[in-house]
C-alpha cells in the first residue's frame, strides 16, 4: 500500500436540524486503496462521502483531499475527486454519448471518453437511452462518468445495490481496473462480500462515529467468533467446560452438531478438551468467522439518528 494520504478527514461532525447525522468522524484513505465504508442504514455513510466530494456544508471538522479542502474549494476539488452517487440518475431519454459528452465539457481536460466507454463495455451501447440500459450498464456509465475528468479519487456510493451476481463481479471487476490505474477508490457498501472481496481497510460506522477500522482480516479476527469450530457427537459433551476455554465466546449443540465460536486458535483448546472428555469428534471444521460477525459486534440494532438528537451540542 503507498503511504501518501489521499483523504484526510478528521473530527467530522455534521447536523441536520436535530439529526445529528455524523457525529465525529475521522480517516485517513491512502493513496492506491480501495477503502471502504460500511454500517447500517442512517449511519451517515452518504453523509460523510458527499462532504468528502465537496457536496455538503459542514458543521465542524476538516476534510482534505490531496491537499484541497473541499468545502472551501469546490471548483478544485472536482478536478481531483470524481464522484457516482447513490441512486445517480440522469435524464431517462439521454443517451450514452450524450451523458459523456456532456460530462466531458465540465472539465478542462476530460478523458477522451470512446475509449472510455469502450473499456467500460459500453462501445455498443452508446446510442441506447439511460432508460433502457440495464442496471448493470447504468452503474457502468456512472463509473464512466465519474473517471471522465481523470480524477485522483473516486467515490462510489452503493455502487452494486440491486445488481444481479454477473454484474456485481463485471462491476468489481471495474473498480479494481480504477484503482490499478492509479485512482483512489472510497466506497460506500452495505454488501459484507463486496467489502470483503474488494476493499484494503474498511471503516466501520455506526451512529455516525468509526467504529472500527482495519483490513477485513483484521476486523474478522478482532471479532467475538473469529474462528467457528463445529463437530458432530453421538454423546453427550460437557457444553459448559468448553465455554470456560479461554477465548471461547459460545458453544452450544443443535442436533447433534456442536459449534464453538471464539477467538483465533481457540479450535485446538476445543480439541485437548474433547480429548479430556474422551470424546472423539467427527466431521470436525474449523472456519474463519465472517465479517458479518464482526459488523454485528461493532454495531448496534438501532441507529435511528433521531435517537441522537440528545447527542446535539
Ligand atoms: N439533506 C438531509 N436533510 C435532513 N436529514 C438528512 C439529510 N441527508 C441525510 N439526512 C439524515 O442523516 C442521517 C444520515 O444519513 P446518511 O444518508 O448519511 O446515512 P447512510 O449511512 O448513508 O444511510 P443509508 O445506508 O441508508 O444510505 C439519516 O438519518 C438521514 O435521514
Amino acid at each position: 500500500m503507498a503511504s501518501q494520504p489521499a483523504v484526510e478527514v478528521d473530527g467530522l461532525r455534521k447536523v441536520y436540524g436535530t439529526t445529528v447525522a455524523v457525529d465525529d468522524i475521522s480517516l485517513t484513505v491512502y493513496e492506491g486503496e480501495i477503502f471502504g465504508i460500511l454500517g447500517p442504514n442512517g449511519a451517515g455513510k452518504s453523509t460523510t462521502v458527499e462532504s468528502i466530494a465537496g457536496l455538503r456544508t459542514i458543521d465542524s471538522g476538516t476534510i482534505s483531499v490531496h491537499g484541497i479542502d473541499p468545502v472551501n474549494q469546490r471548483e478544485e476539488i472536482t478536478e481531483v475527486l470524481g464522484v457516482q452517487l447513490q441512486e445517480a440518475k440522469l435524464q431517462p431519454k439521454i443517451t450514452v454519448q450524450e451523458a459523456l459528452e456532456l460530462w466531458s465539457a465540465f472539465y478542462p481536460d476530460p478523458e477522451p471518453w470512446a475509449p472510455l466507454a469502450e473499456r467500460l463495455g459500453l462501445g455498443d451501447h452508446l446510442r441506447q437511452r439511460f432508460e433502457d440500459l440495464s442496471g448493470g450498464q447504468q452503474q457502468r456509465l456512472s463509473i464512466a462518468l465519474a473517471l471522465i475528468g481523470r480524477p485522483r479519487v473516486v467515490v462510489l456510493d452503493e455502487l452494486t445495490t440491486g445488481l444481479d451476481p454477473r454484474a456485481r463481479r463485471e462491476v468489481w471487476e471495474l473498480v479494481r481496473d480504477v484503482r490499478d490505474r492509479g485512482v483512489t477508490v472510497l466506497l460506500v457498501t452495505h454488501s459484507m462480500e463486496e467489502a470483503q472481496t474488494l476493499c484494503d481497510r474498511i471503516a466501520i460506522v455506526d451512529a455516525g462515529r468509526v467504529r472500527a477500522l482495519d483490513t477485513p482480516a483484521g476486523l474478522i479476527g478482532s471479532a467475538s467468533a473469529a474462528t467457528i469450530t463445529t463437530f458432530e457427537t453421538p454423546v453427550a459433551i460437557d457444553l459448559a467446560s468448553l465455554r470456560e476455554l479461554e477465548g471461547v465466546t459460545a458453544a452450544r449443540s443443535e442436533n447433534g452438531t456442536v459449534t464453538v465460536e471464539g477467538a483465533e486458535g481457540v479450535a485446538l483448546a476445543v480439541i485437548e478438551e474433547l480429548r479430556t472428555q474422551g470424546v472423539a469428534p467427527l466431521r470436525l471444521r474449523v472456519a474463519a468467522g465472517s465479517l458479518d460477525a464482526a459488523y454485528l459486534d461493532l454495531t448496534e440494532n438501532d441507529t435511528d439518528p433521531d435517537i441522537r438528537q440528545e447527542a446535539l451540542r
